[in-house]
């Protein structure tokens, strides 16, 4: 295959899957209390997850949640800068989860070491944002918009559709003048997938190393596990543990996740078994 390994910014860590933990900064996300004891918990749980071995802290302050509705400028960034600049002093690494460019550049300034967004670059000023910040960046694909992308996702080959997808955006930001070595691909499991396309990209997970950049999955408690298990959210661990495993050995490099603690110990048993000769 054409498989094209480049030189890696060093926040992926070359040849070791990286735990990003997640920091929801929305309003459901630690739903009781006035907005600074939220901020206080929110805090809270970034030094939990750093603790239990988050290599990287993924903030995000708009819910991209099936129906989710949308979130003013100013809203996400009051909901996200102060986040990042607490978390920072605690010495982690962050990655902004954003979509807007103006959230991109304050969170940049404000110390983010990353973007990941799940539109690709693709909303207006958002390539040319993350190009002025020369930051690693992930581009995620999603199909359609969260209002509406589960209404009825359709694809004849999901597999390739998202890869040339994917393919396409990365050569738009190098085009534009973001290093390939920054870059990160993600397939965007359930946003606007079935379950069947969800696991289709998981099967074939392997596929997307051909652009030979990291890949990053995100998973964890997704409903995709729920329609498998009948799980709840909150009841998802198992689920969550299962495809973390699987997307590892399917050759992801970074797995974005809420339960950090058990991941941590999942990624200690796939490398253990990969240090012995097959
Ligand atoms: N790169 C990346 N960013 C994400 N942000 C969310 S928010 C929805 C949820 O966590 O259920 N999912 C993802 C994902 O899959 N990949």
């Amino acid at each position: 295959s054409d498989t094209k390994i480049v030189s890696r910014h060093p926040i992926y860590q070359q040849n070791v899957p990286i735990i990003m933990g997640i920091l929801n900064v929305t309003p459901d996300s630690f739903s009781d209390g006035s907005k600074f004891n939220q901020r206080d918990k929110a805090i809270a749980h970034a030094e939990q997850m750093l603790v239990d071995g988050a290599d990287i802290i993924d903030i995000g302050g708009e819910s991209t949640r099936p129906g989710a509705a949308e979130v003013s400028v100013n809203q996400e960034l009051d909901r996200v800068i102060p986040i990042i600049e607490k978390v920072k002093s605690l010495g982690a690494k962050i990655s902004i989860d954003t979509s807007k460019p103006e959230v991109m550049l304050a969170a940049a300034k404000a110390g983010a070491d990353m973007l990941n967004d799940v539109r690709a670059l693709s909303m207006p000023g958002a390539l040319d944002a993350a190009v002025a910040s020369q930051l690693p960046v992930c581009l995620m694909h999603m199909q359609g918009m969260p209002q509406t992308m589960q209404k009825n996702p359709n694809y004849s080959q999901v597999v390739s559709e998202v890869l040339a997808y994917l393919k396409q955006r990365v050569d738009c930001c190098v085009k534009a003048g973001l290093a390939r070595a920054l870059l990160s691909v993600d397939p965007g499991f359930g946003f606007g997938k079935t379950l069947q396309h969800n696991l289709q990209l998981l099967q074939h997970l392997n596929q997307f190393k051909q652009l030979g950049l990291p890949v990053l999955a995100g998973l964890s408690r997704k409903s995709m596990l729920g329609q498998i298990t009948g799980r709840e959210v909150d009841d998802r661990l198992a689920g969550s543990l299962a495809v973390a495993l699987i997307a590892m050995q399917n050759g992801a490099a970074i797995l974005r996740v809420h339960d950090v603690k058990q991941t941590l110990d999942v990624k200690k048993i796939f490398l253990a078994l990969q240090s012995v000769s097959k």
